[in-house]
């Protein structure tokens, strides 16, 4: 029998395929990882934007949470799209009861478009039930922001953001640089309470980056399951989510989808020229 670690997503559907739970069972298949998902809310999406968003129960939550948890446990889970306190504090507490220690918190507020995915009324029970239960935590910069009540536009100030959400319960906190201004470099910072740690890019000039942020964590959780350390999984994380902006599929009349096939391709196409 072979050996395939498994991963669970909470977060919600998007109906075009290139954000949310789509976003992530792709990328644990393609990194080889068995995916598991637990939907938060169905989402009417396409590249132009959010048409819709309907919520589930947090009871609906919880029972895909328990049918996951007493079978099938997880070796990492992420969490995206979690839209209310209520679903927040849900999935805080079966988290503690399964004893789900990969925990990867992506804190999912506004669609690219400006469309909220959580509410107001929820960034308050993220910082303070679910943060302190997670391994990484992986805010852009305007939920870093959102999170630490902090202003951040210089690296330091980031460095501070990083330190005010591992002091918050994070072990972890990755702030990643997608949306730093465009003369910047594009770094994503990595904190574990004592080390910064940096990890550069090169910018890439497209409009199809639906689904970035959700790719990348989604990555980073797979290669947890795998049992790589924090370090090695934001690495393998951050080729993914390269090649997958590199590699445009140019699907849609506005922000596409990442191309989720592009990092097993070369790694395809590398083994072969070797
Ligand atoms: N244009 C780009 N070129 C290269 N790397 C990028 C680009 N945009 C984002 N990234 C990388 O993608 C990852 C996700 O970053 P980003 O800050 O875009 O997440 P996000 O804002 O949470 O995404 P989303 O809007 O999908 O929620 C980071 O590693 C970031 O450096
Ligand atoms: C369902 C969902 N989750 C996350 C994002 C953020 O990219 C999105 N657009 N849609």
């Amino acid at each position: 029998m072979t050996t395939i670690n498994k991963a669970l997503t909470i977060a919600g559907s998007d109906s075009g395929g290139g954000a949310g739970i789509q976003a992530d069972l792709k990328t644990f298949q393609e990194l080889g990882v068995y995916g598991m998902s637990a939907l938060t809310a169905v989402t009417a999406q396409n590249t132009l934007g959010v048409h819709g968003v309907y919520p589930l129960e947090p009871a609906a939550v919880a029972a895909q949470l328990d049918a996951v948890g007493a079978d099938l446990p997880p070796d990492a889970v992420k969490t995206g799209m979690l839209f209310s306190s209520s679903i927040i504090g849900t999935v805080a507490d079966k988290a503690r009861e399964y004893g789900w220690r990969n925990l990867v918190i992506d804190p999912v507020m506004v669609a690219k478009g400006g469309s909220r995915l959580l509410l107001r009324e929820a960034v308050d029970a993220l910082v303070t039930r679910l943060l302190p239960l997670a391994l990484v935590t992986t805010p852009n910069i305007p939920e870093a922001e959102m999170l630490t009540g902090l202003q951040i536009t210089s690296l330091q100030e980031r460095e501070i953001a990083a330190k005010t959400i591992v002091e918050m319960g994070s072990r972890y906190a990755l702030i990643k640089g997608g949306h730093g201004a465009r003369h910047e470099p594009m770094v994503d910072l990595l904190y574990d309470g004592r080390t910064f740690r940096y990890l550069e890019s090169k910018r890439i000039d497209t409009r199809h980056t639906h689904g970035t942020g959700c790719t990348y964590s989604a990555a980073l959780t797979a290669a947890l399951a795998r049992g790589f350390a924090v370090e090695d999984a934001m690495e393998m994380a951050k080729a993914f989510i390269q090649a997958a902006i590199e590699d445009e599929l140019g699907f849609g009349e506005g922000h596409g989808p990442t191309n989720h096939f592009a990092y097993r391709r070369r790694m395809r196409s590398e083994a072969r020229a070797r």
